[in-house]
Formats: C-alpha cells, sequence, structure tokens
C-alpha cells in the first residue's frame, strides 16, 4: 500500500532538494520578497512548490493539494524569475498562467468543509529564514486520507550533516556510523520516510537514491530505524528549539529544560528537528507559542507527524498532551504550540502540563 506515492514523492522531493540547495548558494536579494505576514519567501520555494504539485497532480489526478505558497502575492518579475528556474528541470515550457494554476492547487481549505478527498500537504521550503541565513531547511510532502488522517510523510533535509550533532558524550553509542553516511551524501543531504502505519521510518543520503522504472527504491534506502534502536537515557535528554526567538518562547522553553533538568539544547530550523528526534539525536521538541493568536499550519508538522507516529512517539499541543489532529482546523491547528518527545507518555504529559502552567502564566 502506499509504494507508488511514496515512489513518486521521493523522486520529486529529491529533485527539489537538488533546486533548493543549488539556489540557497547563489541566492540574491532579488529572489527574496516578504509576504504580507511579514514572513519572506525565495523564488526557490514557489519553484519547488510547482515543480512538486505538478508532478503529483500528474501522478494523482483525483487528489488534492495544501501548500503554503501562493502567487497572488508575488508580482510578475519575481514569477518570471521562477519560471525561468522551473524551466531548467522541465522539458515543457510554462506560462505565468500556468505557473499560478499549479501552484495555486495548493489552496484547498481541507476537509473541513465536507470535501473527502485525499491531500498532499506541502511545505515546499520549510524554515526559510533559515534557508536564507544559510542554514537548515526541509523540503516537507506529506498525505492525509479522506479522513484527514496523516498517512505518509517524506522530508528531505538538503543541507544535512548528521555528524555534526551527534556527540558521543551525550549520545553514548548508536546505531549509524553518521561521519560514513554523511561522507556518502555528497551536497544534496538526506531524504526521510514513512507510512505512518509501518513501525519504521527509512532514511538515506538524498543523492544516493537510484530510481528505476519497476520503482525498487526501498533498495536504495540503507537506513530503516525502529523505536527499539533508540536507548533513551534520562540523564542526557537534549531538547529540540527553533533558531528564531520569533517562532517560539524561548523563555518558557528554558524554564522547561531548568525544571526538569535538562542540560543540552539543539538550535535549528525547521523540521529537520524532528529528524533528530526519530534518531535520538534528541529527545524533546519545545515549540511554545509566543502569541496565543499565531495559529499553526499543518504544513509545518504533517510530514514529521507521520515520521513521529511511525514509531509511537508522542506529537501533542502545548497545553493539553492530546495528539495533535491535522482535519478540524483545516489549513490550521485548533490548538496552540506543539511538544514532541520520544519520551514516555507519562513524562511528555508532566512536561505538557508544566508548559500550560508556564504559559497561562505569561499570557495572562
Ligand atoms: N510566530 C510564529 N510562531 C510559530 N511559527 C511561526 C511563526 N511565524 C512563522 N512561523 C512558522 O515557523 C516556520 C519555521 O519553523 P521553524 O521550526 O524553522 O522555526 S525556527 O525558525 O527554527 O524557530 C515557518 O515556516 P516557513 O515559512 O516554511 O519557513 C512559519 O510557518
Ligand atoms: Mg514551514
Ligand atoms: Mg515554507
Ligand atoms: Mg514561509
Amino acid at each position: 500500500m502506499l509504494e507508488k506515492e511514496i515512489y513518486e514523492a521521493l523522486k520529486i522531493v529529491q529533485l527539489a532538494c537538488e533546486v533548493t540547495s543549488r539556489v540557497q548558494l547563489e541566492l540574491t536579494k532579488n529572489n527574496i520578497v516578504t509576504k504580507s505576514d511579514s514572513s519572506p519567501v525565495t523564488i526557490s520555494d514557489v519553484a519547488a512548490q510547482f515543480l512538486i504539485f505538478n508532478h503529483i497532480h500528474k501522478q494523482f489526478p483525483h487528489d488534492a493539494f495544501i501548500g503554503e505558497e501562493d502567487t497572488a502575492e508575488e508580482d510578475k518579475e519575481f514569477l518570471n524569475d521562477v519560471l525561468t528556474l522551473v524551466e531548467q528541470y522541465t522539458d515543457e515550457d510554462y506560462t505565468i498562467e500556468q505557473l499560478g494554476e499549479i501552484v495555486n492547487l495548493g489552496n484547498s481549505e481541507g476537509s473541513v468543509n465536507g470535501v473527502k478527498k485525499r491531500h498532499w500537504v506541502l511545505d515546499p521550503i520549510d524554515g526559510t529564514k533559515g534557508f536564507i541565513r544559510g542554514d537548515q531547511f526541509a523540503v516537507c510532502l506529506s498525505l492525509l486520507n479522506e479522513q484527514g488522517e496523516v498517512i505518509m510523510g517524506v522530508i528531505g533535509c538538503p543541507n544535512l550533516s548528521l555528524n555534526n550533532y551527534y556527540k558521543p558524550e551525550i549520545h553514548g553509542k548508536h546505531k549509524f556510523d553518521y561521519k560514513k553516511l554523511d561522507g556518502e551524501c555528497g551536497s544534496d543531504g538526506y531524504i526521510f520516510y514513512s507510512k505512518t502505519q509501518e513501525n519504521k521510518v527509512y532514511f538515506g543520503p538524498s543523492i544516493k537514491f537510484k530510481f528505476s522504472d519497476d520503482a525498487t527504491y526501498q533498495n536504495d534506502f540503507l537506513n530503516v530505524v525502529t523505536k527499539e534502536d533508540n536507548e533513551i537515557d534520562l540523564k542526557k535528554l537534549v531538547t529540540l528549539e527553533g533558531f528564531e526567538k520569533g517562532h517560539s518562547s524561548h523563555d518558557l522553553q528554558n524554564d522547561i529544560k531548568e525544571k526538569f533538568n535538562i542540560q543540552h539544547a539543539l538550535h535549528l530550523d525547521s523540521q529537520v528537528k524532528y529528524c533528530l528526534l526519530i534518531l535520538n539525536l534528541g529527545n524533546l521538541y519545545l515549540r511554545l507559542p509566543t502569541s496565543l493568536q499565531f495559529k499553526e499550519k499543518i504544513w509545518d508538522h504533517a510530514a514529521g507527524f507521520s515520521l513521529l507516529k511511525s514509531l509511537d512517539y508522542n506529537h501533542t499541543d502545548s497545553l493539553e498532551a492530546k495528539t495533535v489532529n491535522f482535519y478540524d482546523g483545516g489549513r490550521y491547528f485548533l490548538t496552540k504550540g506543539v511538544i514532541a518527545s520520544n519520551l514516555s507518555k507519562e513524562l511528555h504529559k508532566e512536561i505538557v502540563e508544566y508548559s500550560k502552567e508556564l504559559i497561562m502564566k505569561k499570557f495572562a
């Protein structure tokens, strides 16, 4: 089940990794604009959304899409640069109108209004600020079934070197030789994927994927992680937090670390944080809200959620230890913040209870 979906998703996420990581190296000010919510977007965010939706739409014409980007806000010059970029990776030529039609397929409100369709959920570049800074970012594609449940996730991490995050004195012995794996990556980084119902996550150096016509991609994925591979050392927990102070309440997250005596923290952009959690390079993902008005977007979490649920890890909001739901709020969560972990359900709940206390105090 889902073999074709995974195969097509991997193939096109791999291409998007290639495009985005190339653009990252040669990014200029003209390639970046500011959206009406004050967040940045680059030509490669829109190009990656186009390439991915164009491919998936051809393969699965009955499916719907939710994507972060939309061409309505962008001017002609910017969109022309997007076209020039995508045409280097497609056999056909496209007009600006055709570009818009495909990118804006992603404007679906989801299955909230009784539209029962599968939805592909895309964040073409998650961590755009990290991308612009030259740091971590991720291409995140997932699939929701007709009931709105996340059934698979693919995360491309073009800039990820795992050995940078592995510290033997903290992490102890691990199944994987990250240095060796990094060496195999070239400049394309890693891709992670999972089917939510399967109890394993696959990952491999993106560049190693060799796709044959009979969809034998599994053979090219060298690495599998299961829950049993991860030994959690409660004395050496590591948090996974965002880089941008505007995206989560770093002050409250520090209070949590103090209360639970957590000595180590990693700060990095994007859903790469979820990939590190899967590998047990971090244990506790903290995203406490900076304002109770902010609505979390489903594309910032759906692919990571699939990886986490495959290993039966916790993924809840920051006020109540209830599993986050991807369908009741359409494009948004109805809940506030996110806390995820590979800890026991009991400890996770304790952390969320303390988080609630802190949030209530801060925003009272
Ligand atoms: N105020 C606020 N609160 C929470 N989240 C916000 C906020 N503003 C933006 N965003 C979203 O943050 C997405 C990037 O998440 P990161 O995990 O990379 O954040 S961090 O920069 O590492 O802190 C980012 O995704 P991208 O736009 O895809 O980069 C935004 O959707
Ligand atoms: Mg994002
Ligand atoms: Mg994005
Ligand atoms: Mg964005």
